[in-house]
């Protein structure tokens, strides 16, 4: 799939620029057959007209009479075969195709995917439906168009196709707006309402897809679907308002139980965890939350000269973050130069990044982790040894058990729900193939900046860390008594405008037992 990346998407815009090209040559070979036709078709009006004006004296010559039998039926035949014949149009898509293994064609699942982004960042970002159909985000770099009554319409599909009525609702709705107000309909008034009614009803809203229904029938009144739809809504309602009193007497029963402690849902508790860490990771994403000033007031910016000789002559640029888990951001630690580097050698091993199912252990694609990703050696290049050497130098830890450099671009909407970087202890097999242990530390390198949202941040603790290149974010996901701190649970932001890239460097635990020392007390920093 190519929306999962940046660079990726980039490539479309080498295929559109074929696609282009092998149209334009189509569109000239068939003005070059038409300019044939308008000639022939002039001498034949020429002849007609004079045969028109005097048709007696005309046909009275036999070579006249017989060449006017001949045009209507030989030369008819021939042009009705010029005017058929679709070879050109064939030879062009079979040279299109010719050239797939080269180019990179989207197919239903990006279109899916890339409807599922957009979604992702309205609802993240809290976007208005109707702003973002004129192509405005946030005030930041407008679309150069925009979307058409029927723009909306297919992403009311895509949500629709995704089992997604809260969005087809929405992007439905916009659709209608907007072809109502178009000179040139862009899509049928009926297709929209037959999507807006369906997903209408799913919400729960009888009433408003049965006026949505009758609008419809009015505008086709033989529209089988929606006449079977009518009946069914009708009877829904009626249903409806008769289970209105017991669903009344359902409720004081609910609310009974609660008062008297029972929980109404086994569930409601991971639910409302689920729920309050959502809201704060949305928050976050959208820069809105930040910490108290009892808690910044610890915060500062440092030199930092240790603990490694190398920081004595050059030392860290180091800002500390949090205080308790200790997160600190290291500014300018990687060169331009040592970015392109980076990036050049990652982006032909591109793959979709996986993540690892915590029941079986396998590893799989998810759409909770959208991004590509690949993983570079030390011996790939001296610019990977030389930057695992500074991470090395700058936390003093043990780098020869640490996984390879990990390289990731996020695609449109790309982001990383909240999750540890290190292995619960439920996790099956989790690193035990690299027998190294848990990954005790993360380093986190930012090898861009990101026009708008693509932060770092970590819900249970109110921190959002703003992508700033050649930047690196630095935490501990251990404590130092070898169990993991569920307060650094942490995400990436979806990319909102422009685009992200990142690596990170998972230090182990394996070879750290003299730079880390580590204690029974789990309050042990
Ligand atoms: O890209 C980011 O900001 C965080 C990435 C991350 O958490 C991960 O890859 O584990
Ligand atoms: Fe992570």
């Amino acid at each position: 799939e190519v929306f999962t990346s940046m660079t990726d998407m980039s490539r479309l815009l080498t295929t559109e620029g074929e696609m282009i090209r092998a149209i334009e040559n189509y569109i000239h070979a068939q003005e070059e057959k038409l300019n044939k036709l308008r000639k022939d078709l002039n001498e034949m009006e020429r002849i007609h007209d004079m045969a028109a004006h005097s048709p007696d004296d005309f046909l009275a010559n036999p070579i006249n009479a017989y060449l006017l039998v001949k045009r209507l039926t030989v030369d008819w035949a021939d042009l009705q075969d010029a005017m058929t014949d679709n070879s050109m149009g064939k030879a062009m898509l079979s040279n299109l195709t010719s050239m797939a293994d080269l180019l990179r064609w989207p197919d239903e699942e990006d279109l899916n995917g890339a409807a599922t982004a957009l979604m992702r960042l309205q609802d993240t970002y809290n976007l208005d439906t109707a702003q973002l159909a004129r192509g405005q985000i946030l005030g930041k770099k407008h679309a150069y168009r925009e979307l058409t009554a029927a723009d909306c319409f297919e992403l009311g599909r895509q949500s629709y196709n995704s089992g997604d009525h809260y969005h087809t609702t929405l992007w439905m709705t916009e659709a209608l707006s907007r072809q109502e107000a178009e000179n040139n309909k862009t899509v049928h008034h009926a297709d929209i309402l037959e999507y807006l009614a369906f997903s209408t009803y799913m919400q729960g809203n009888i009433r408003q897809a049965l006026q949505l229904t009758d609008d419809l029938l009015h505008e086709r009144p033989n529209h089988q679907r929606a006449m079977g739809n009518k009946v069914y809504y009708e009877q829904a309602l009626t249903n409806q308002e008769d289970s209105t009193k017991k669903g009344e007497e359902n409720d004081r029963l609910d609310e009974e139980a609660v008062d008297k402690g029972y929980t109404v849902s086994e569930n409601t508790f991971a639910n409302d965890a689920y729920h309050r860490e959502r809201r704060s990771y949305e928050r976050l994403c959208r820069g809105e939350s930040g910490l108290p000033p009892k808690v910044t007031s610890k915060l500062h910016c440092y030199y930092q000269r240790g603990p490694s000789d190398y920081l004595k002559i050059v030392p860290a640029k180091a800002e500390l973050v949090h205080v308790n888990p200790t997160i600190h951001i290291y500014h300018d630690v990687l060169s331009d130069q040592e970015i392109s580097v980076i990036k050049a050698l990652a982006t032909p091993m591109f793959r979709r990044a996986t993540v690892q199912n915590y029941k079986t252990g396998e590893l799989e694609t998810a759409s909770y982790r959208i991004s590509k990703s690949s993983w570079l050696k030390a011996e790939d290049s001296e610019v990977v040894a030389g930057v695992n050497r500074r991470i090395g130098s700058i936390t003093g830890l043990n780098m020869a058990t640490a996984e390879e450099l990990q390289v990731a671009n996020y695609g449109l909407g790309g982001h990383y729900e909240p999750h540890f970087d290190y292995a619960r202890r439920e996790e099956k097999d989790a690193f035990k193939s690299l027998g190294t242990g848990n990954r005790i530390a993360t380093f986190l390198f930012y090898m861009s900046d990101v026009d708008a949202g693509g932060a770092t941040v970590f819900p249970q603790i109110n921190v959002a860390l703003w992508p700033e290149k050649g930047a690196a974010a630095f935490w501990h996901n251990l404590h130092p008594n070898g169990e993991g701190d569920e307060l650094t649970r942490h995400a990436a932001c979806p990319v909102l405008v422009g685009t992200k890239w990142v690596s990170n460097k998972w230090i182990h635990e394996r070879g750290q037992e003299f730079r880390r020392p580590c204690s029974l007390d789990p309050e042990a920093l």
